[in-house]
C-alpha cells in the first residue's frame, strides 16, 4: 500500500514537472502568444480605432513625443527578447518612419489646431515641432529627418506640420522625390486677417516696427501701390504658390481646409481630413468645446491629455486695429488672386 502511495505521488510529480515544461516552451514561442490571443488583442485595439484601449496597450505604449527615452527603452528590451521578430512582423512594434503626410501651410493660417486636433486620431503620430527638413535641414538627409518623427506603427500615418513648405520655391520638387505619393494638406485663411496675424506675431518680438499699413504699401503710403515683396502679402496670393506644388501633385492629393470653418465648426473640418487621410471618422464634436474666455474651440479631457487643453498664448492673439479703408484696399488686392483660388481649388472660401 505505502509502496502504491509512493508511486502515485510520483505520477503527480512528473506529470506537474512535464505540465511546466511545456508552459515555458510555449510562452516563449509565437504559438503561445497567438493561442492566448494576445495577437487578436493587439489587432482587435488597433482596428478598433479606440483611443482609451490604444493609449492603454501594454507591450507597445509609448508616452510623449518623439525622441523619447521611454520608447527607445522599451524597444531594447523588445528587441532581446524572443517575441521581437514576431511583433516586428506584425507591425506591432513601433518604428520612426519617413512621414506620408505633410501639413504644408499656410503660416498662421490655423496650423497648429489642425495638427493637435488630428493627432488625436489613434492612427495618426505627428512630430511635435516643426521640422523644416524640406526648407532648411534637406542637406542632413532622408536618416535625420527619419529620426525626427514618432515612431509608428504599421498603418499609422506619421506626419509633421511646417507652415514655410507651402511658400518655399524648391520643396515641391523635394517633397516629390522623396514621396510622390504624399498627402498634403493646406489651412488657408483670409489672406488679409492672416497677413495682419503675422504681422502681430512679428510686432510682438520687436516692438520698433514701422506700423502695418507703413509695410503694406509702396511708398510706405497706403495710396501707394501694394507692397507684394512685403513677406506677410507675399503669403497671401495662395494661387502663386499652389501652381508650384501642381507642377509636381495632382489636385486630389492637396486637401485644403478652411481655416475660418476650423475655428467655427472644427469637428466638421476634422472630419474631412480623416476622410481624406483615409482614417476612420472617430474625431467628433465629442472632442471640443468652445472656450469663451479664449474665444476659440479647445479640446476637452481625453485619456492622452489630463484636463481641458487650448492652444497657448501665441494663438489666437488680439490684432491691431487697422483702418478699414487699409483693409478695403488689401481686399480689392487679393480679391482676384482668390477668385482664381477658388476656380483651381474647386472651393469657395467665402472670404470678402
Ligand atoms: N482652436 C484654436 N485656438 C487658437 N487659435 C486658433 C484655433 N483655431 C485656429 N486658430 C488660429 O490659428 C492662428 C495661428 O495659426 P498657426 O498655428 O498656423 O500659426 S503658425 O504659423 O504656426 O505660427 C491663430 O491666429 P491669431 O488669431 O492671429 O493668433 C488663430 O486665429
Amino acid at each position: 500500500m505505502f509502496h502504491q502511495l509512493k508511486l502515485f505521488v510520483l505520477c503527480v510529480a512528473f506529470c506537474a514537472f512535464i505540465v511546466c515544461l511545456s508552459v515555458i516552451f510555449l510562452s516563449n514561442s509565437d504559438a503561445f502568444f497567438v493561442k492566448n490571443g494576445i495577437r487578436q488583442h493587439l489587432e482587435q485595439i488597433y482596428k478598433h480605432h479606440d483611443l482609451k484601449e490604444s493609449y492603454s496597450l501594454p507591450l507597445i505604449r509609448w508616452r510623449g513625443g518623439p525622441g523619447n527615452k521611454v520608447v527607445e527603452s522599451g524597444r531594447s528590451f523588445l528587441d532581446q527578447s524572443p517575441k521581437y521578430p514576431f511583433l516586428r512582423q506584425q507591425g506591432l512594434l513601433p518604428a520612426r518612419k519617413l512621414p506620408n503626410a505633410l501639413l504644408i501651410g499656410v503660416k498662421k493660417g490655423g496650423t497648429r489646431a489642425l495638427l493637435e486636433f488630428i493627432r488625436l486620431h489613434p492612427d495618426v503620430r505627428a512630430a511635435g515641432s516643426e521640422v523644416h527638413f524640406f526648407d532648411r535641414h534637406y542637406a542632413k538627409g532622408y536618416d535625420w529627418y527619419r529620426q525626427n518623427m514618432p515612431p509608428t506603427l504599421e498603418g499609422q500615418i506619421t506626419m509633421e506640420k511646417t507652415p514655410s513648405y507651402f511658400v518655399m520655391r524648391e520643396v515641391p520638387q523635394r517633397v516629390y522625390q522623396m514621396n510622390p505619393a504624399m498627402k498634403l494638406l493646406v489651412v488657408v485663411r483670409d489672406p488679409v486677417t492672416r497677413a495682419i496675424s503675422d504681422y502681430t506675431q512679428v510686432v510682438s518680438k520687436n516692438v520698433s516696427l514701422p506700423k502695418f499699413e507703413d509695410l503694406a504699401f509702396r511708398n510706405g503710403s497706403q495710396f501707394g501701390l501694394v507692397d507684394t515683396t512685403w513677406i506677410p502679402i507675399k503669403i497671401g496670393v495662395y494661387i502663386r504658390h499652389l501652381e508650384r506644388w501642381l507642377k509636381y501633385f495632382p489636385l486630389k492629393q492637396i486637401h485644403f481646409v478652411s481655416g475660418e470653418r476650423l475655428i467655427v465648426d472644427p469637428a466638421a473640418e476634422i472630419s474631412n481630413v480623416q476622410e481624406f487621410l483615409g482614417l476612420k471618422v472617430i474625431i467628433s464634436e465629442k472632442h471640443f468645446y468652445f472656450n469663451t474666455t479664449k474665444g476659440f474651440p479647445c479640446l476637452k479631457k481625453s485619456e492622452g491629455q489630463s484636463s481641458h487643453h487650448c492652444l497657448g498664448k501665441t494663438k489666437g492673439r488680439s490684432h491691431p486695429l487697422i483702418d478699414n479703408e487699409v483693409i478695403e484696399r488689401l481686399r480689392e488686392f487679393y480679391r482676384p488672386f482668390n477668385a482664381r483660388f477658388y476656380q483651381v481649388t474647386g472651393v469657395n472660401f467665402g472670404w470678402p
